[in-house]
């Protein structure tokens, strides 16, 4: 009976449970999507609930379709939409409130009031993070604030929090285990990535109770195992967690200081590895942990593009332009350029260098002669504009040039858009074989602690590529195309 590993890759958009095999290739995918909830604007939140019945069900699915048996799973890794922010009762196992979406801009007074008292800098230095409402500390603090009862409740050690990880891990081990790894706990703003603890100082300005936060661990070593009746009567070794965008970076298995991959999905998230030094970046780029394995943890620089694939869904549904993402490749490609036109898609402000919430989204260079295909073009030269942004500032912090791009993610299928970006950053886009790159890694993270796979070099002869992009443009044009690109940013960016 061959073995198994499950991946549960718990998305911003659907929950999914993906097996894979001892050669890292996927068996099979159970997807749930769920939904989003938007009470104000600019506020998005989750279910927790919800988020747990959608996995059980894909784990349930992935089993079905895959006409095998609990038996056959080796173990079980998580990964998860980071930052979003679940606070429950220890006692009744309840979310107190619905989950806060990492996307959700609900803290962003809070977020000022730090920013004036002085505190950005503390929070940085310790955490690598910005004082945004993207990150889980401030986030934890408005439900205290905002839940009637919770602040008393959380004063009496009567609450938990966890970031979507933790909270699985809670519920498949029958509310034994209260746990989270180093990766996702350096995006709480309340985690102190140098010496690997919570940070008494940051949880007393944000008045959060140390009780209620989950024991860090390392990115690979069993948790606990599934209680009986949330895995068919299996014991079945939790044994690998990380966020998804680390996870995505073990799964492109760039485990060498300088090694990046970039994930095109709703968003844009750009990952340099930067090893055993935690970077400190003078570009609004996020110092973060990689992951925490064999008794260390190794550290990344972050680039976080917020709209991206969002922003060929925005074509498709909002401006009606054509009916599946995939129709913008043949679109683009129907004419030679975007004829002078940029799209700056800062729909909710910008991420990375820019760090600008208050921005929205413009578009620049339109003629007579503008058509619906130079429009979609531009929007996504723009993915490769914003990506080139955060490559050059990544590669101004560390000091290490780009060798070469890992991509993955729903959009690095369309191959106008991988080439544009081989030709913006003049360097070899790499796409491989499985896209499911985060799944990937955290079954391989949950399979070195269960022994399925015995080290990370054998993991990195199993990354095959399918497609690589070279470079064809000349560094004239390409200096002007970007040139006009930052002269729109910087025009959208008076517009406010
Ligand atoms: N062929 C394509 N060309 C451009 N964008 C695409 C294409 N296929 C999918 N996308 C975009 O990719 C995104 C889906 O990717 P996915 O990795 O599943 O995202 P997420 O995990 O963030 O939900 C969508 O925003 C979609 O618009
Ligand atoms: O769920 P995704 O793939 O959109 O990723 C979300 C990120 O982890 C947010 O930081």
């Amino acid at each position: 009976m061959e073995k198994l590993m499950m991946a549960l890759d718990q998305g911003t958009t659907s929950s999914r449970a993906i097996l894979f095999n001892h050669d890292g290739e996927i068996i099979e995918v159970a997807q749930r999507e769920f939904e989003q909830f938007f009470p104000k604007s600019g506020w998005v939140e989750h279910d927790a609930n919800e988020i747990w019945t959608s996995i059980t069900a894909c784990m349930a699915e992935v089993l079905r379709k895959a006409d095998i048996g609990p038996a056959q799973i080796a173990g079980i890794g998580i990964t998860n939409q980071r930052e979003t922010t679940v606070v429950w009762d220890r006692h009744t196992n309840k979310p107190i409130h619905k989950a806060i979406v990492w996307q959700s801009r609900q803290t962003t007074d809070i977020c000022k009031s730090l920013i004036n008292q002085g505190y950005q800098d503390t929070f940085r230095k310790k955490t690598g993070l910005l004082m945004d409402p993207y990150f889980s500390g401030t986030k934890v603090k408005w439900i205290l604030d905002n839940v009637e009862g919770a602040r008393e409740k959380a004063d009496n050690g009567d609450l938990m929090f966890g970031t979507i990880d933790s909270w699985l891990i809670y519920k498949l081990t029958g509310g034994e285990v209260h746990v989270t790894d180093y990766s996702n706990a350096s995006r709480t703003l309340l985690f102190n990535i140098h010496d690997l603890n919570w940070d008494d100082e940051l949880l007393s300005i944000l008045d959060i109770p140390k009780s209620m936060l989950p024991e860090v661990k390392s990115s690979s070593e069993i948790y606990g195992t599934t209680i009986d009746y949330h895995f068919f009567g299996h014991n079945v070794p939790i044994a690998g967690v990380a966020g998804d965008q680390h996870a995505a970076l073990f799964g492109q298995a760039c485990f060498e200081q300088g090694m990046v991959k970039n994930t095109y999905g709703t968003g844009c998230f750009v990952l340099m590895n930067t090893g055993e030094k935690a970077v400190e970046s003078n570009h609004g780029l996020l110092t973060t942990i990689a992951w925490g394995l064999d008794g260390k943890v190794e550290y990344a620089l972050e680039g976080s593009i917020f709209v991206a694939g969002s922003a060929v869904q925005w074509l498709r549904d909002g401006l009606r332009m054509f009916t599946d993402a995939k129709q913008s490749e043949e679109y683009a490609t129907r004419v030679t350029s975007s004829d002078g036109v940029y799209l700056v898609p800062a729909f909710v402000g910008l991420g990375t260098p820019y760090w600008d919430s208050d921005v929205r989204g413009a578009m620049f260079g339109l003629t007579r002669a503008t058509k619906k295909e130079h429009v979609i073009r531009a929007t996504l030269e723009a993915l490769a504009y914003q990506t080139k942004d955060v490559v050059e500032a990544m590669v101004g912090d560390a000091a290490i040039p780009l060798k070469s791009l890992r991509v993955d993610g729903g959009a690095v299928k369309n191959n106008f858009l991988m080439q544009f970006q081989s030709d913006m950053l003049g360097v070899n886009v790499q796409r491989p074989v499985v896209n499911e790159t985060t799944a990937l890694g955290a079954a391989y993270l949950a399979g070195l602690a269960v022994g399925f796979w015995d080290s990370k070099q054998q993991i990195a002869s199993q990354w095959k590529i399918d497609q690589t992009f070279a470079p064809a443009m000349q560094q004239d044009e390409r200096d002007q195309l970007y040139n006009g690109w930052k002269k729109a940013v910087e025009a959208t960016r008076v517009f406010k």
